[in-house]
């Protein structure tokens, strides 16, 4: 047997990473950032207010008090978007809506709620009746936030909707990312049949396609093909070559890679077959060719686990993505369990408070219970069980 790290090793030193493109906003959702989002402008813009009140100047104010109130003419009105930058004399104000530029004769804002009337006619006057903090107070400073041609986010990153806010923000439209890789998805075993249809005795439903084509979704991929074959006959070859036809970056199999009499994958597909100590994904194909070839175990969870440990990584690889790795964190056993002898174990489990749970007895078949996790709980191969309180790594996933 060879670990995990010996097989993603093989695997990601024979990733290569996608072509990458120029795209809208818009399409840049889940893509991978290919060169630095730098701004385009400083952030702030300008010199704005952060309150709807007065721009002031600090010195005719400093001693605004309920007891000693300060009179100021106001002598523009300043909405966001405005282009006015009316000169202010002493003793004179502008009225001010939160974004509006700041006068560059004023240097503080004072909210309507530190003005006697507020709001009310205050288009031609009002009196202040407490003092600002500080000079500066409720002035949102020019590129405070970032300057033009700052570097707001590398090379390697995943776009979701705060980057992608940023880029906008800071008035950019475009972006540099990578291709979405293209992957086919192939299950095997005559035994399978599409889910919701009539089975008869030794039929199950096909549910391995469905997981494999929402996590390749969920990380960045577009299934271009997705089909179930057969254990005999020339199903997998055709879906092979119609996986190459269209171009596929990856192919994903399940099924069909251990130790039986009709692993149609061991016997067809130019993989190389590894036994990795782990459990579940114990036997594992892989094709270090073009498209590349991933033959994974037929289990439900095998499949699930065998994606994030192996899959994943490379599918993030090839996007060009600099952390490839899930989060991990240390938590306690709410319950014990036991663990396979020699094998890492990935073990579904729910988050709860204060620890994990087992999400199901640990069986690589247990694909409803499969449904509960939200993460894996990572016990390593000399461990031979875990008891109540037992630190545990968690390889979170949702
Ligand atoms: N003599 C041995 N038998 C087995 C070994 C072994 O070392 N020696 N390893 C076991 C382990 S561990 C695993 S994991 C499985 C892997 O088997 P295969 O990859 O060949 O997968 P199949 O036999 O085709 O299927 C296994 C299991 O999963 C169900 N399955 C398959 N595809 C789907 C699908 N698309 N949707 C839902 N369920 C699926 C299938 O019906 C089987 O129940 O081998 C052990 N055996
Ligand atoms: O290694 Mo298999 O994936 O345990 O069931």
């Amino acid at each position: 047997m060879i670990t995990v790290e010996q097989h993603l090793q093989r695997i990601l030193a024979v990733v290569s990473v996608v072509e990458a493109a120029p795209v809208p906003l818009e399409a840049a959702l889940g893509r991978t950032l290919r060169e630095p989002l730098r701004a385009a402008v400083d952030l702030p813009l300008f010199d704005n207010s952060a309150m709807d009140g007065f721009a002031v100047r600090f010195a005719d104010v400093a001693g605004a008090s309920a007891e000693h109130p300060v009179a100021l003419v106001v002598v523009a009105d300043l909405p966001a978007g405005t282009a006015l930058d009316p000169a202010l004399r002493p003793g004179q104000a502008a009225r001010i809506m939160t974004g509006a530029p700041v006068p560059h004769a004023a240097d503080t804002v004072i909210p309507f709620e530190d003005t006697r009337a507020g709001i009310a006619d205050s288009l031609a006057h009002t009196e202040v009746v407490v003092a600002p903090p500080r000079t500066g107070a409720y002035v949102r400073r020019r590129g405070e936030d970032c300057t033009a041609g700052d570097e707001l986010l590398p090379a390697g990153v995943v776009l979701g909707a705060r980057q992608l806010a940023a880029a906008a923000a800071a008035g950019v439209a475009e972006l540099t990312v990578s291709r979405v890789p293209r992957v086919a998805v192939i299950s095997t075993g005559d035994e399978l049949r599409p889910p919701g249809s009539p089975l008869t005795y030794g039929q199950i439903p096909e549910s391995n396609s469905t997981l494999i084509a929402a996590l390749c979704h969920e990380n960045g991929a577009e299934v271009v093909l997705r089909t179930s074959v057969g254990d005999e006959g020339d199903g997998l070859r055709a879906a092979l070559d119609e996986a190459s036809a269209l171009g596929a970056d990856a192919v994903i199999t399940s099924g069909g890679v251990s130790a039986g009499a009709y692993e149609v994958v061991k016997n067809v597909a130019a993989m190389t077959f590894e036994k990795v100590a782990m459990q579940p994904g114990k036997p594992q194909g892989f094709g270090a060719g073009s498209p590349l070839l991933f033959g994974l175990p037929g289990n439900p969870v095998s499949v699930a686990v065998s994606f994030e440990v192996f899959v994943r990584p490379a599918l993030l690889a090839m996007q060009g993505r600099t952390d490839t790795a899930r989060r991990r964190i240390r938590m306690p056993a709410l319950t014990g369990w036991r663990t396979p002898p020699g094998r890492r174990q990935y073990l579904p489990v729910t988050i709860e408070t204060g620890g994990v749970r087992p999400a199901s007895s640990g069986g690589s078949h247990l694909a409803a219970s499969l449904g509960r996790a939200d993460a894996y709980a990572i016990v390593p191969a000399e461990v031979a069980a875990v008891t109540v309180g037992d630190v545990v790594d968690v390889m979170l996933v949702s």
